[in-house]
């Protein structure tokens, strides 16, 4: 069972336009970014500040502060990368932890009912997600990604279909290299959403690429 306050449905439709984002990724202004994508139709926002140039400290805290309430205004949740110290002190709606942060269980004392998702690789990794509560799970990469320079083997829509072929009934979000162009098969293969950053991000008309990607999936889930 998960720890939070909410239901599976209104998980898997949170999943379902998920954006990931942090400074090093955008071209412009992060709120602008937010803001835009929020326009667009994002279900749900995270703020992943890693990497070389990464914000830290009271800039940090600062720009997370500032795109929480552009999700407050849309009535969107903002999710934590990593950082439960800084998903705690800023109320944020939940955390996103990896399979190497401390161990979900440990995390879900401390951020009580709100939404914690986990990193999952394996259908082993899956599972012990769903023993330690929790909400959602990201798997991937899916595709070729250029925004994470460490990451795992690429391995296709077929993870996710194994998943559910496994029994995994948690709420399921594909990440890694997915556009417009292939969330449908993401969906299709068992995934409630896409989490997507540079296919929004990068995109010329970042609220179009976000109200395109939800279209994809919203046709390929049967609305
Ligand atoms: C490493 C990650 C894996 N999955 C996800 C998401 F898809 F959003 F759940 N976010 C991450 N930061």
């Amino acid at each position: 069972m998960s720890g939070s306050s909410i239901s599976p449905e209104q998980m898997r439709r949170y999943l379902r336009m998920y954006l990931v984002i942090g400074s090093v990724n955008c071209r412009e202004k992060p709120l602008r970014v937010v803001e835009e994508a929020l326009s667009g139709g994002a279900t749900m926002i995270q703020f992943r500040e890693k990497g070389p140039g990464a914000l830290t400290g009271e800039a940090k805290l600062a720009l997370a502060l500032e795109l929480q309430a552009a999700c407050r205004r849309a009535g969107v949740p903002f999710i934590v990368n990593d950082d439960v110290e800084l998903a705690a002190r800023i109320g944020a709606d939940g955390l996103h932890v990896g399979q190497d942060d401390e161990s979900a269980g440990a995390v879900r004392a401390r951020i009580g009912n709100r939404i914690l998702g986990v990193s999952a690789h394996t259908v082993k990794e899956a599972r012990t997600a769903l023993v330690h509560g929790a909400d959602y799970i990201g798997v991937g990469p899916v595709y070729p990604t250029i925004s994470k320079d460490d990451a795992r083997p690429v391995q296709g829509t077929g993870m996710i279909q194994d998943m559910r072929a496994q029994g995994i009934q948690l709420p399921i979000v594909g990440i890694g290299g997915i556009n417009a162009e292939r969330a449908a098969e993401v969906v299709r293969a068992g995934a409630d959403g896409v989490a997507v950053i540079s296919a929004v991000t990068q995109a010329a008309n970042v609220r179009e690429a976000a109200r395109n990607l939800l279209e994809q999936v919203a046709r390929a889930a049967g609305r």
